[in-house]
């Protein structure tokens, strides 16, 4: 298993290329299999989680062509409507397939994605929404089974919270029924937008996604198409927390100003200069860090996915701050591990206390999660000597290149493979 050896103290300064989304990526993938025409996705993030996915669908049986950062998915032989628990296990995004598999051929067996590290995550909400379209879906042997052998119909969908992987079960479902699907309280994520402008380049009719009201003409008439994954927010975020809490200045080429507005409004309270440049965004801080409270929301509030990463700027930011997570139950991994390096840190159900300021001091610490994971790089590069992060493989999931990119910029950081 690989390690990351880190000796803190350097100021970054460079450019970043930002990746494609891990999250964007991951449901386009699974939205190939819904017809017989090849799909090409290009900016495609080069990480295990990609990789996985691309399996998956390759086992369902798509012919799968991979170049750098692209890949064309065929999926005009798909034969197989079912997914082992052996590949469920790996990643709780394949269970993203399941609505296309039903769509296609009326009929899925998708094994049941356990809980993970950050909370339980059941998947009602994606079942609740494929039987509103009409699917006879339940749980037999661990798995989902669903079934539609007269086709899909279209339905409002309300969902009671805006889930991310339900309103894209459901838009990527109801591209096939027959008439108009509304999703209510859909999830506005930049993520979702894009599968739609995926489906749409496949000849998908979607309009509102971005918004809370979706709707969706059913009927599609596929077509071979071409998308280009939007930039990953959460990469971008999480080196403008590498700039921040370096005290140096980056550049995010490609990064995504409209999609970033809670992320920088935080860090610019907390004392961080952020302004659009030519290619992205650049971020610096010359100034003191300020402490600032931060509450995850569902988008366009500030994300879950860059709660970890902020905890670990507020570790060194003068006074106490508190970091409040409402979207997963489990998300504070990071917190023993951040006190391992030195941090003043207390939890008390899903809030944490950070007074900042204590000087930190490298250690061995323990990747959980991946965002955790990124969280323990950050506070690394500001921690007094070496520090030593074990299971790497974790960061390897949604971080393309991580260690490399920090190092053109001036980290001092290295993998150990064994
Ligand atoms: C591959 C991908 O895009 N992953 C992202 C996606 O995950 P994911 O799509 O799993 O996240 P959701 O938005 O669905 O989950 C939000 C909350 O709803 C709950 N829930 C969800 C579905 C359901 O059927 N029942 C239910 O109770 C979840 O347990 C969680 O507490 O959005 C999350 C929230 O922004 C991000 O942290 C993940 O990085
Ligand atoms: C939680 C994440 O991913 P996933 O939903 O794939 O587990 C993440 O990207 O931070």
């Amino acid at each position: 298993m690989d390690k990351l050896r880190i000796i803190g103290g350097k100021r970054l300064e460079g450019a970043v290329t930002i990746s494609g989304a891990k999250n964007a990526a991951l449901p386009q993938i699974a939205a190939a299999l819904l017809s017989r025409y090849p799909l090409q996705l290009t900016n495609l993030p080069s990480v295990t989680d990609v990789e996985n996915m691309l399996g998956v669908v390759g086992l369902h049986g798509a012919a799968v062509t991979r170049s750098a950062h692209a890949a064309t998915i065929d999926a005009g032989a798909a034969v197989s409507a079912e997914t082992s628990y052996d590949t469920v296990r790996k990643m709780r995004a394949t269970v993203l397939v399941l609505g296309p598999l039903l769509a296609r051929f009326g009929h899925a067996r998708v094994s049941l994605p356990g809980g993970c590290a950050i909370g339980a995550r059941p998947v009602d909400m994606h079942v609740a929404a494929l039987a509103a379209l009409g699917a006879e879906i339940g749980i037999e042997g661990g798995s989902i089974v669903a079934s539609a052998p007269n086709g899909l119909t279209g339905a409002r969908i309300v969902l009671s919270s805006p889930s991310v992987g339900a309103t894209e079960t459901a838009m990527m479902a109801a591209t096939t029924a027959k008439g108009e699907t509304e999703i209510l309280n859909a999830a506005r994520e930049p993520e979702v937008a894009d599968l739609a402008a995926c489906l749409n380049a496949m000849g998908a009719r979607i309009e509102g996604a971005g918004t809370h009201r979706i709707l969706i003409e059913g009927g599609t008439s596929w077509r071979a198409a071409t998308h280009d994954i939007v930039p990953d927010r959460i990469e971008a975020g999480t080196y403008a927390v590498a700039a921040a809490i370096t005290g140096g200045q980056l550049e995010l080429t490609h990064a995504r100003l409209e999609h970033m507005a809670s992320v920088v409004q935080l860090l610019e309270a907390a004392g961080v200069k952020i302004w659009p440049g030519d290619r992205g965004l650049i971020v610096s801080r010359d100034g003191p860090l300020k402490a600032v409270d931060v509450t995850t929301e569902p988008y366009p509030g500030f994300p879950t996915d860059l709660q970890a990463q902020f905890m670990a700027l507020m570790c060194c930011a003068d006074g106490a701050s508190l970091l409040r997570e409402t979207i997963f139950e489990n998300r504070f991994m990071h917190v023993p591990e951040l006190t391992r390096l030195g941090a003043n840190i207390k939890l008390q159900g899903t809030t944490a206390l950070v007074r900042g300021g204590k000087k930190l001091r490298g250690a061995q610490v323990m990747a959980t999660d991946l965002r955790a994971s990124v969280s323990l790089v950050l506070a690394a590069l500001v921690s007094e000597g070496e520090t030593i992060i074990n299971r790497v493989y974790h960061l390897d999931r949604g971080y393309e290149q991580l260690d490399r990119k920090l190092r053109l910029c001036g980290a001092e950081i290295e993998r150990i493979s064994r």
